[in-house]
C-alpha cells in the first residue's frame, strides 16, 4: 500500500531531513510540502540538496492543505502544531516534531515553554524502556498520534534507561553534558550560531536546569522505572560541527552492584535492536560514524573510583534524533518493518 504524505515545515531542517529520508521509503508518497514565510516558492529554493523533488512548490501551512493525506510530519517551531493539529479531521497518522505533544505535564510545559499545553502524543523513542510494559514501541503500534523526541531528550534518555530499568543505577544524582551542532537550533539561526561566532569555539548554553529537555527526560526515566525522583545536571555545548550530539552522561552505581551487571544492563537492553548499538568494552562513540544515519552509538565505561558509570552516546540530531525517530515510529504505528526506508549506515568522511 502507499500512504500520501504531507510534511509541514518542509522549508526548514528537520522537514528536509524528514523528506531526505523518504525519498528512499518505498511505502510513503510526498505529495505535499509546506512552508511559511516561504510558501509559493519551489522546494528546491530552501532544500537544493533534494533534487529528487525539484517538482514540488510549498504550500501555506493550513488545515485544508494537510486535511486529507494519510500521514502528516509537522517540523513546526514549538507552539504552532499544537493548535494546527487540533484542526485537522481526517488525517491517519500525525507526527510531531515539535515539543507540542511531548509532555504530559501540564506544569512542566508551563515551567519550560509556556503557553497552551496539548494533549501528550504515543512518544516516538521505540527502543525506550517502558517498567512493566517491555520498550515504548509496543505503545506505538497501531497509534495515531506520535510526538517525535527532542533530540537531546532522546540521545539522554535512552543513555540512561537500561541502567534505570534494571536498578543498578540511582536517578536522583545523574550529570549529563552534551556537544551538540547548530543545526539542532533550527535554519532560524540567532546571531550566536552565525558562523563568525560559532568556528573555533564552543558555547555553553541553556546552563544551570533551565533546559527545555529535562522534564523530557525526567519524564521519560520515570517511564524506564525510576525508584526515586530523577534528578538531573543537563548542560548542552554547542560545538563548530553542523549536526551532532555526543552526550556524556554519568550516574551513581547503586552500591553493592558489580561493574559486570551494569555493562549488562546496557548490553542487555539493546542486544536486539537494529539502530541502537552498545559498543564493545573500551571503544567509544564519535558523532562523525552516525551522520545521516538512524543510528545511536553508546560506549560504556565504569568508574571505579568515583563509583559512577558513564555512557557517551552519539546520534546525528536531524536522523535519528528527529526524522528518522519519526519515520521509524510511523512504520511501527502503521505495521510497516520498523527500518523502511532507514539506514544503520553514516557518511563519512
Ligand atoms: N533541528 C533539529 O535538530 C531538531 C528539531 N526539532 C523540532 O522540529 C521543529 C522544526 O525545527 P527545525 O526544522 O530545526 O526549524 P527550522 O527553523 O529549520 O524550520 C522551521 C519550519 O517551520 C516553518 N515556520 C516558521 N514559523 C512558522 C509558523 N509561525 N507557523 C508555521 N510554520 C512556521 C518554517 O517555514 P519558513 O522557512 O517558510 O519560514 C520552516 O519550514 C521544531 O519544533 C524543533 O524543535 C526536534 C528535534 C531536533
Ligand atoms: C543547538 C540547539 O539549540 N539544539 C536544540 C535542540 C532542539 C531539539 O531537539 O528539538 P526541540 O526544540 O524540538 O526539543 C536545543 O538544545 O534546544
Amino acid at each position: 500500500m502507499t500512504y500520501s504524505v504531507a510534511v509541514a515545515g518542509a522549508s526548514g531542517y528537520a522537514g528536509g531531513e524528514i523528506l531526505r529520508l523518504l525519498a528512499g521509503h518505498p511505502e510513503f508518497d510526498v505529495r505535499t510540502v509546506t512552508g511559511h514565510s516561504t510558501a509559493g516558492q519551489p522546494l528546491i529554493a530552501s532544500q537544493p540538496h533534494l533534487r529528487s523533488l525539484a517538482h514540488l512548490t510549498l504550500q501555506p501551512t493550513t488545515p485544508e492543505v494537510l486535511d486529507g493525506h494519510d500521514i502528516v510530519f509537522f517540523a513546526l517551531p514549538h507552539g504552532a502544531s499544537g493548535e494546527l493539529t487540533a484542526q485537522l479531521t481526517n488525517v491517519r497518522l500525525a507526527v510531531d516534531c515539535g515539543a507540542d505533544h511531548r509532555l504530559t505535564s501540564a506544569e512542566d510545559w508551563a515551567a519550560f515553554y509556556g503557553g497552551e499545553h496539548h494533549k501528550a502524543w504515543t512518544y516516538g523513542v521505540p527502543e525506550l524502556l517502558v517498567a512493566g510494559a517491555g520498550k515504548q514501541r509496543d505503545a506505538l503500534v497501531g497509534t495515531n498520534r506520535i510526538a517525535a523526541p527532542g533530540c537531546n531528550a532522546s540521545t539522554v534518555a535512552l543513555s540512561l534507561a537500561p541502567g534505570i530499568a534494571a536498578g543498578v543505577i540511582e536517578a536522583g544524582d545523574i550529570v549529563s553534558v552534551l556537544a551538540v551542532g547548530p543545526s539542532g537550533a533550527g535554519k532560524a539561526a540567532k546571531t550566536h550560531l552565525l558562523g563568525a561566532e560559532l568556528m573555533g569555539t564552543a558555547n555553553p548554553y541553556a546552563v544551570g536546569g533551565t533546559h527545555r529537555h529535562i522534564p523530557e527526560i525526567q519524564q521519560a526515566l520515570r517511564g524506564a522505572g525510576a525508584r526515586a525522583e530523577v534528578k538531573l545536571s543537563f548542560t548542552p555545548v554547542l560545538v563548530p560541527m553542523s549536526r551532532g550530539i555526543l552526550a556524556t552522561s554519568t550516574a551513581r552505581i547503586v552500591p553493592g552492584v558489580t561493574a559486570a551487571e551494569v555493562r549488562a544492563a546496557w548490553e542487555d537492553a539493546y542486544a536486539d535492536e537494529t539502530f541502537v548499538h552498545v559498543l564493545p568494552e573500551g571503544v567509544f562513540p564519535r558523532t562523525a560514524d552516525t551522520l545521516g544515519a538512524n543510528t545511536c552509538l553508546m560506549g560504556i565505561a565504569i568508574d571505579e573510583a568515583a563509583g559512577r558509570v558513564v555512557v557517551v552516546a552519539a546520534l546525528d540530531n536531524l536522523a535519528k534524533g528527529t526524522a528518522g525517530a519519526a519515520i521509524q515510529s510511523a512504520n511501527i504505528a502503521l505495521g510497516l518493518p520498523e527500518s523502511t526506508g532507514l539506514s544503520v549506515n553514516g557518511v563519512a568522511p
